[in-house]
Parts: structure tokens; C-alpha cells; sequence
């Protein structure tokens, strides 16, 4: 099969496998209160956690209120496949991998097959797996009581029918994320309180749920981490978490006794990332005290690495226009026309979503202006988008609201940029996981001043020269040579090369005419 077929065909499956219908969540209750034929009742509730149907009774109100209360990326998730699992026995990982492998949507690769032969076995367990009750937080009718309730302690020890959960780490593109959503959308539809989440989403939502634990608390003190944990498992015992990696302090600091009581209440997860657990945070600061999490990282998960020695992100490479450099009148004038004609298609549609200077969007309670925007598609500056001290948020914030972004004038970057290189670099993983995660269609243009690939180079580090073995082994599998995305010796942590380098692999997929097809439908 030539590549461009492979690649169309794995785009769909992608879609298929990762994407819902866009419907109203009325739509789909009545959908599923209609057509599913409720066997008998179970006597579980979404937080007790007990009784699954395991693909034989399948209680249809869990199912709708599991619908009914997610948000919309997370109801995309819950796809036709899915649906239809609703009338038969689950399919399991192994049987769609190989249904996928034979329709030639996959490749068959005897790396990922000894993963999916792993996921097989987890989610054979998962599906005995009977999670132990969350314990409600004391409430009472006073307010002063109410105020001050405290959630119950977190059990001392993991239930001992947990099974232990999935670390999967490895170079970046060879399919790990694939992997985790195969395993987590055969999950049958009787396992409502499952969770399938980025790592950076996940962290954001923890910062906030804890902030709000401590207003709550008041003076009055406590561990606000401890109710977290517990609200955290009583809405998903199965979690599936996506590219687990600690760059700051702040989530280092917090991350142990969260996962500890995620893991104590019963929660049981897969875990994508890049780096083997002894290998997170590595040179973070007091790293001492994030030991522990590796060690429950290492005691309570199966590590196992994907060596698989492929980026599928490489094929096809065919890259449509995306990008233009330099930074001339001419290209400055077709990305304007491109612009305009996405903005302001036919005067009608000018009228009814025009462009609008400064859109205020908010996050966290902060307001961020969109320079140049309809409803749909945005247009930032570098400057604008990088210049200013914006997080991983404020990127997912926009990347949610538009399907389409320009960013223009992307200068090459040394090490006088390099906080500004780091946002960039963020902007482009939440740009990649807005796509891989939603189902929102998504087009990026960029202007700037050299060839995208190599925006990261640094003269100073001369081509080629001052790169670590590690870093080049990393490029040559993404099929980057140095010389063509120069080096660059801003990035020195172990984390940022990886960060860099997949920041890279991501640009090449997302300049694609592939990515850009899929965008377009
Ligand atoms: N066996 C395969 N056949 C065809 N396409 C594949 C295969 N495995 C993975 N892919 C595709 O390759 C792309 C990269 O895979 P994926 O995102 O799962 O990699 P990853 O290891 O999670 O990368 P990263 O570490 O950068 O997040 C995806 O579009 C994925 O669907």
C-alpha cells in the first residue's frame, strides 16, 4: 500500500477510533435510553463502583449519566464503536488491533503487538476488577460543619484486587498514545467512570480542584490534596493518562500524594510518557523528595518500554503549505490572503462572524485577548503568543476555541529566546493534543523567519557541533539531521531534548497534507 493510502487510512481510523458523532448530549441520551435494552438492574451506582455488566447487562442509565455529564472533548471520545459495543460482548484490545492490522489501517508491529499483549492482560483484569467503595465526605446540615467536613483519611495501601496499572514510556511517535486509546476504547460501555486524559489537562484540573479545597478549608487547615484524591477516584476508577512528564516544581510537589491516593482509593492506570520513571524530573528542583513517587511509580505500575525504533509520524512526510519563510512582503501577503479568505469566505459569512480585534478569552479567571479572530480561526504573533508569560492553559484554552490559528512572524531562535522557545514549544503540544484528543478540526499556518524545522537553531552551537550522542540518536529516528534543523544547545535537560525534538516530529506531522485533509473535513 502506498504511503498517502496508509496515511488516509490511518487518519480514519483515528477518527473512528477516537472521535465521536458531534451530538448533543439530549441527543445521545435519547439515543441511548431509546435503543439500549437495559438488562437487569445493577445494583451500583457511578460512585460505589461495584457490579460492571461486563458486555452482558449493561445498566443504560450508568451509561447516560457517564455521557450526560462529560465535557465535550471527553464526550468525543465516546465514539460509534463504542455505541455499538453497547449490543454485544466487548471487543478486547488484541481482537481490534488485529482487525485493524488486516483492514491495513495499522501496521503490524511486533514491538507495539508485545504492548497490546500486555494492555490485553490488563484489561482482562480491569474487567474483573470490582473497586472498593469511595467513602462520601462527612456532611452535615450546619454550615459551620459543612464548612469545615473533612474528607475521610485515604486507605493506607492500594485494595489488594487492583491490579497494577500500565507504564508505558518509549521514543516519541512510536504509537503509545495509539496504544492507550486502543486499550481505553475497548473498555466496554458498563465501566462509566473511566478517564482518558493529557497529562498537562490532568494537572491543570488537579491545581484547580485544590485551590478550591483549600478556600474551602479556610484557616482551619488540613490536606487539601486528600479530598482531591477522593473526588478524583469516585469519578473515574479506570484513568488513562497521556505523555506523564514533570517539569515543575509545583506538580513534582504534589503529584505523590495525589497519585498515592488515587492508587489507594482503587484507581487503577495506564501511563504514557517518554521517560523511564527513574528518568522524570530529572535535575528538578529538590528532586529528593520526588523520589518516592518513582518508587510508587515503579511498585505499584508494570514499566515496560516501546522500543519500537519507529516514528510513525515519518510517514508520509508530504509536506502541503503550511509554512513560509522568510519573513518577506510576498509570503507576509499569502498568509493575509489565506487568512482572509478562511475569515471572510463570502461577504454574508463576513457579517455573520466577523473578524474581531482583541476577543477576550478566559482561563483560570485570567482574561487573554486574541489579536485578529472570527469564532473559528485566530491570528496571533509570535510575540503576542510566546512574548508574553502564558502557560499550558492559556494554549489549551485557545487551541479548544479555534480550529484554525496563524501564527506569524516566528523568529529563529537562540539562546536569548529561549523562555520564549519553551512557550513555543508548549503552544505546539497543546496545538498536537488538541487535535489527537477532540475531535476538532485543526489547521495551523506559520510564518517565519527560517524554515519551521529550524526555528530552534542556535549559530553558536555550530552545526552539528555540541550535540550529545543521545540528542542526535533522537533526531536521526525522527529523521531530523542536524543540518537541517541545525542544533541547538538552548536545550540541555534530558527533558528538553525530548520536548524539542518531539516538538519537532509534531511540526513535521502537522505541515503534513494528511494533517491537513483531515483538518479540512
Ligand atoms: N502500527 C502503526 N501503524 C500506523 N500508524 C501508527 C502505528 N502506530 C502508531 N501510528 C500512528 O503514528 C502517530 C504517532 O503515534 P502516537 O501519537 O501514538 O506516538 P507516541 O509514541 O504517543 O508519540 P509521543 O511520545 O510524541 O506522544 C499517530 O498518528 C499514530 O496513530
Amino acid at each position: 500500500m502506498n504511503a498517502a493510502r496508509f496515511s488516509a487510512l490511518h487518519q480514519r481510523n483515528r477518527l473512528l477510533l477516537q472521535t465521536a458523532p458531534l451530538r448533543t448530549a439530549a441527543q445521545s441520551r435519547r439515543v441511548l435510553t431509546t435503543s439500549i435494552p437495559v438488562a437487569s438492574p445493577s445494583s451500583s451506582s457511578p460512585s460505589s463502583g461495584h457490579g460492571h455488566g461486563h458486555g452482558k447487562a449493561f445498566n443504560s442509565s450508568l451509561a447516560v449519566e457517564s455521557i450526560a455529564h462529560s465535557d465535550p472533548a471527553e464526550f468525543a471520545t465516546i465514539n460509534q464503536f463504542e455505541t455499538s459495543q453497547m449490543f454485544l460482548e466487548p471487543i478486547s484490545p488484541i481482537k481490534q488491533h488485529e482487525k485493524l492490522v488486516q483492514s491495513g489501517v495499522l501496521r503490524s508491529d511486533p514491538h507495539q503487538i508485545r504492548i497490546i499483549g500486555k494492555l490485553q492482560r490488563f484489561w482482562e483484569q480491569v474487567l474483573k476488577y470490582d473497586p472498593p467503595p469511595i467513602p462520601e465526605a462527612k456532611t452535615s446540615d450546619s454550615l459551620m460543619s459543612r464548612l469545615f467536613s473533612r474528607a475521610p483519611p485515604v486507605p493506607e495501601t492500594a485494595p489488594a484486587s487492583a491490579p497494577k496499572g500500565l507504564y508505558l514510556y518509549g521514543d516519541v511517535g512510536t504509537g503509545k498514545t495509539m496504544l492507550m486509546d486502543l486499550f481505553y476504547q475497548t473498555l466496554p460501555p458498563s465501566i462509566t467512570r473511566k478517564r482518558r486524559v493529557h497529562f498537562h489537562a490532568f494537572m491543570i484540573d488537579a491545581h484547580k480542584r485544590i485551590h478550591a479545597a483549600k478556600m474551602t478549608m479556610g484557616h482551619s487547615g488540613g490536606d487539601p490534596i486528600a479530598p482531591v484524591a477522593r473526588d478524583l477516584a469516585k469519578e473515574a476508577y479506570v484513568l488513562c493518562f497521556d505523555e506523564f512528564q514533570v517539569t515543575d516544581i509545583a506538580d513534582a510537589m504534589i503529584l505523590r500524594r495525589l497519585l498515592e491516593g488515587l492508587i489507594n482509593h482503587g484507581v487503577v492506570c495506564v501511563i504514557t510518557s517518554n521517560r523511564h520513571p527513574d528518568d522524570l524530573y530529572k535535575n528538578g528542583i529538590q528532586r529528593s523528595s520526588f523520589i518516592p513517587t518513582i518508587e510508587l511509580l515503579k511498585s505499584r505500575f508494570e514499566v515496560t518500554d516501546l522500543d519500537s525504533g519507529t516514528d510513525y509520524r515519518r510517514i508520509p512526510r508530504v509536506l502541503s503549505h503550511v509554512y513560509y519563510h522568510p519573513l518577506t512582503p510576498e509570503n507576509k501577503a499569502e498568509i493575509d490572503k489565506i487568512f482572509n479568505s478562511l475569515t471572510c469566505p463570502t461577504p454574508t459569512a463576513a457579517l455573520q462572524d466577523p473578524v474581531i480585534e482583541n476577543r477576550p478569552i478566559t482561563t483560570w479567571g485570567r482574561t487573554l485577548h486574541v489579536p485578529l479572530s472570527t469564532s473559528k480561526v485566530a491570528r496571533f504573533s509570535f510575540e503576542e503568543i510566546c512574548g508574553r508569560p502564558l502557560s499550558a492553559a492559556d494554549y489549551l484554552e485557545v487551541t479548544k476555541q479555534f480550529g484554525t490559528l496563524f501564527i506569524t512572524d516566528v523568529p529563529k531562535m537562540g539562546m536569548d529566546k529561549k523562555d520564549m522557545a519553551r512557550r513555543f514549544i508548549t503552544f505546539i503540544d497543546a496545538c498536537y493534543e488538541s487535535k489527537a484528543s477532540s475531535c476538532i478540526s485543526y489547521l495551523i499556518f506559520v510564518s517565519s523567519e527560517v524554515p519551521i524545522y529550524q526555528i530552534f537553531s542556535d549559530e553558536s552551537a555550530g552545526s552539528g557541533k555540541g550535540i550529545s550522542d543521545h540528542m542526535r540518536s533522537v533526531m536521526d529516528d525522527l529523521g531530523l539531521s542536524p543540518e537541517a534543523v541545525g542544533s541547538s544547545s538552548m536545550f540541555s535537560g534530558d527533558e528538553e531534548i525530548f520536548a524539542f525534538a518531539r516538538a519537532c516530529s509534531r511540526l513535521v506531522q502537522m505541515g503534513s497534507r494528511e494533517w491537513a485533509e483531515t483538518a479540512s473535513q
